[in-house]
Parts: C-alpha cells; structure tokens; sequence
C-alpha cells in the first residue's frame, strides 16, 4: 500500500504505534470542531492524476449522467413544513459517476480493500468496526463534475461521507457548507432558506486538493459542490462503508443512483 499512501506521514500500518494514536486523536478532535478532517498528501504524488487518468476512458463512455432537481432533503415533503416553504426550493444537480464495477485495476479501488484504511475510519468516527459494502456498484464511485455542473445543497443521508479528490477542477469545485446548521431537535427551516438564498455569513468553502483524504460529517451541515468552470473535470472518489456486514443497494436503487443494475 505503500505506493499509493503515504504511510510516513499518515502511518496507518502502524496502529499501535504513537503516532498512529496521535493521528487519530487530531482526526477526531477536528471532526469535532470542524464537523471534518482533511489529510492533505494522503495519497502519494502523482497517485491521484494516475487514478483519474485510469478513470477517463470509462469516464467519457460508460459513465452515468445524473441530472436530477432535488431540495436539500430528497423528499417531495418534510413533516412540519409546507411544499412552497424557501427551504424547500429545488436545485439542479448534474455529475458523471463510475461504479466500483468499471474501475477494476484503479488505485481507488485497492485503498478501498485495504483493511487497515477501513479501521483507520472506524477508529476517526468513533466505530467499533466498519464494512466494506457487499455492493459491486456503490461501494467505490468515481464521480466527474464539468464546466457548469456541481453537486447541489443537500444534507447526507449517511452521517459521514469519505471522499478523495482525484483531480481538481481549473476554478470552481469547491465544497461549500455551513457547519451545524440543524439538529435533531431543530429543524431551522428558515436557516436552511437562509444558506439557499445565499444569506447565511457563516457558510464557508473548502478548497480539496488532490491526494487529500476528506472525512465530512453531512448529515446536518448543508453542503454542495460549488459548480466547476472551465475544461478540466473535478474527478472525487467516494466509498462507502457501514456499520454491519453485507449492506448492498437493491436492484431499485442501483438503477434509480446508477441508471442499471447488477443486484
Ligand atoms: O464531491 C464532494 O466533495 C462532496 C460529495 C458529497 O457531498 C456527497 O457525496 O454526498
Ligand atoms: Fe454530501
């Protein structure tokens, strides 16, 4: 694994050691102030563009185009809030994505495999353990944003989201957020209105760099990517990991994420 992490700098072969504690401390402490932490040089030089570049082909033919509008919830209608409220307001959201079934070969998928990058997680998040998906589609996905496409507001329906930047857009393509904005007993309806219309000074961007490991927690942190400008693709790996053993997407929701199936 050594090729493709850096495991001087991020020693995750070494869990007992020292410094693999020190990490996992400074992860955790930064998911707690910042509700992410980010690995700059994760991946070793050259790692990410070989990875996006192994992409491309199957990227320029084979990939799925989801364009979709969406609010921030994925629901047609949220309890306690009326279909015409602000937050409620549909965005447009367009990407390309490869399944973890067209990438066989690519470094993404063998950091995915590696049991000691799952523990890693597991131990940043606060997770006994997690699992790989038993999912040949949605464990690994590639996803490719073009000139004027982005990754709408939303809040995650999973409480984390892990994610590497394989290749960085020329302008645009920043992920945009703004931390806490509710929680499980406040919905803040009007805040939410507020980051859609652009109102809220405490939304803030991050600038992901290419190699860099990313741990957001999204589940209520409103969040989109901001759109991309210009001819160089923003290209992001993102796995997927679960607490249990044999989670897998149903043929339904293969096709309504990927546009086809393999369950
Ligand atoms: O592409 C990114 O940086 C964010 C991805 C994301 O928000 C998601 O997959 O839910
Ligand atoms: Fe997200």
């Amino acid at each position: 694994m050594n090729q493709f992490i850096d495991l001087e700098k991020y020693p995750l072969d070494r869990p007992e050691s020292a410094e693999y504690a020190e990490l996992v401390e400074k992860c955790q402490a930064d998911l707690a102030s910042d509700g992410m932490f980010n690995l700059p040089g994760f991946l070793k030089p050259g790692v990410a563009q070989a990875a996006a570049d192994a992409a491309k082909p199957a990227m320029d033919t084979d990939s799925f185009r989801h364009a979709r509008r969406h609010n921030v919830y994925f629901r047609d209608t949220v309890p306690g809030i009326t279909d015409d409220h602000p937050a409620m307001k549909k965005v447009e959201t367009v990407n390309h994505t490869l399944c973890a079934d067209q990438l066989a070969g690519n470094p993404v998928i063998d950091v995915y495999e590696w049991a000691p990058f799952a523990a890693f997680l597991a131990a940043t998040k606060g997770k006994e353990k997690l699992y790989q998906m038993a999912d040949k589609m949605a464990c690994v996905n590639v996803q490719a944003t073009r000139d004027g496409e982005g990754l709408n507001w939303h809040f995650d329906r999973s409480e984390f989201t892990t994610t590497i930047l394989l290749q960085a857009s020329q302008a645009g393509g920043q992920l945009e957020f703004r931390k806490d904005l509710r929680s499980a007993d406040d919905q803040n309806f009007d805040g939410v209105a507020a980051v859609l219309a652009g109102e809220d000074p405490e939304t803030k961007q991050l600038m992901p760099e290419p190699g860099a490991l990313n741990v957001f927690r999204g589940v209520n942190t409103p969040h989109r990517v901001v759109p991309v400008e210009g001819p160089t693709d923003r290209v992001i790996a993102i796995f997927s990991y679960y607490e249990r053993p044999g989670v897998g997407f149903s043929a339904e929701e293969q096709q309504g994420f990927y546009g086809r199936s393999v369950a």
